[in-house]
């Protein structure tokens, strides 16, 4: 985890100088790469490896498994997004690294068998927020690059009034609508940079709200990614109290069959993610068209 929180200071270097442009190769869900996606992969790879306690890693940016040591023994497998939200950097916005972490060689397993998980938000300030299942600790980079413990055992409220909402509302299916126009009734506040690391840091640290990216037409599993963004966060937000699904089952509890699986997610304060949930299923509340909601 120190070679991670060493490997960041690179990779911020490159998000604040480095190119913007197009690397001119695809990663394993055919997306163009950018230079700096392809940098950030690099970057961490060296240092996962340098590490020596790594045997497998996976990341979204390479197409299959790298394998830096054969044997398991006593070390771990890294799954992990270099430059989340990467297509934001030319208009300023905040990204980050995700990183999830398991015992052994298998990345294929269910999420709750992460040892930590932990992501690194590039914004005006940089942090780094971890568990290895013994609370929720963030630390913020200081002027001399070095990380120094900012806010320790992290908990999330109940419910909140913050929603982040992605993908396209009107490839939304009924209960996703409804579940929105409930929240809007409800007079929470949309909060979305496009961000998956700073839109959860947001969610965490207020300790209120919900994430969301659903199932859309066409995209029934939604567009983010089981081992390299859901994971890693899922850990981290049910270590603080709140919860991940989706839609039916836990986001941990899913058991991932291939390096590139995505799943729809509803991630934040657990009372609001059950209403989700219920939203989605065809729950008891319903919407009329003004906005207010009614019982039925
Ligand atoms: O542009 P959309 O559809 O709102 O999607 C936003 C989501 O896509 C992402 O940018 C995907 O991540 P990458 O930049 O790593 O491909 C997330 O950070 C974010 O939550
Ligand atoms: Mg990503
Ligand atoms: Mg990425």
């Amino acid at each position: 985890m120190c070679e991670i929180a060493e490997a960041s200071k690179y990779v911020i270097n490159a998000v604040r100088t480095g190119d913007l442009g197009v690397a001119g190769t695809s990663n394993l869900y055919g997306e163009e790469q950018l230079a700096l996606d392809v940098l950030s992969d690099r970057i961490m790879r060296k240092r996962l490896i340098h590490s020596g306690v790594v045997c497998n890693i996976a990341s979204e940016e390479m197409d299959e498994i790298y394998q830096c040591q054969a044997s398991a023994d006593g070390l771990y497998s890294v799954a992990y997004d270099p430059l989340d939200g990467s297509s934001l950097v030319d208009v300023n916005l905040a990204v980050g690294t995700i990183v999830s972490i398991y015992a052994g060689c298998d990345l294929l397993q269910p999420g709750r068998n992460q040892v930590a998980a932990m992501y690194i938000l590039y914004g005006p300030r940089v942090s780094l927020v971890y568990t290895v299942g013994d609370g929720v600790h963030e630390f913020t980079m200081n002027n001399l690059m070095e990380f120094t413990l900012t806010r320790e055992n992290i908990k999330m409220a109940p419910e909140g009034n913050i929603y982040a909402p992605g993908g396209l509302r009107n490839k939304y299916n009924a209960g996703d609508e409804k579940f929105i126009r409930h929240l809007e009734a409800k007079g929470c506040k949309l909060r979305y940079s496009g961000g998956f690391v700073p839109d959860i840091n947001q969610v965490l640290m207020k300790g209120k709200g919900l994430f969301m990216y659903p199932a859309l037409s066409g995209s029934p599993n939604g567009k983010l990614r089981i081992l390299f963004e859901l994971n890693p966060m899922a850990f981290i937000i049910e270590h603080a109290g709140g919860a991940a699904s989706n839609g039916s089952i836990p986001i941990l509890d899913i058991v991932p069959e291939s390096l590139d699986q995505r799943a729809p997610i509803y991630i934040g304060c657990k009372e609001d993610v059950k209403t989700a949930t219920s939203f989605v299923n065809g729950g008891k509340q319903d919407v009329n068209m003004a906005g207010s909601f009614v019982n039925g």
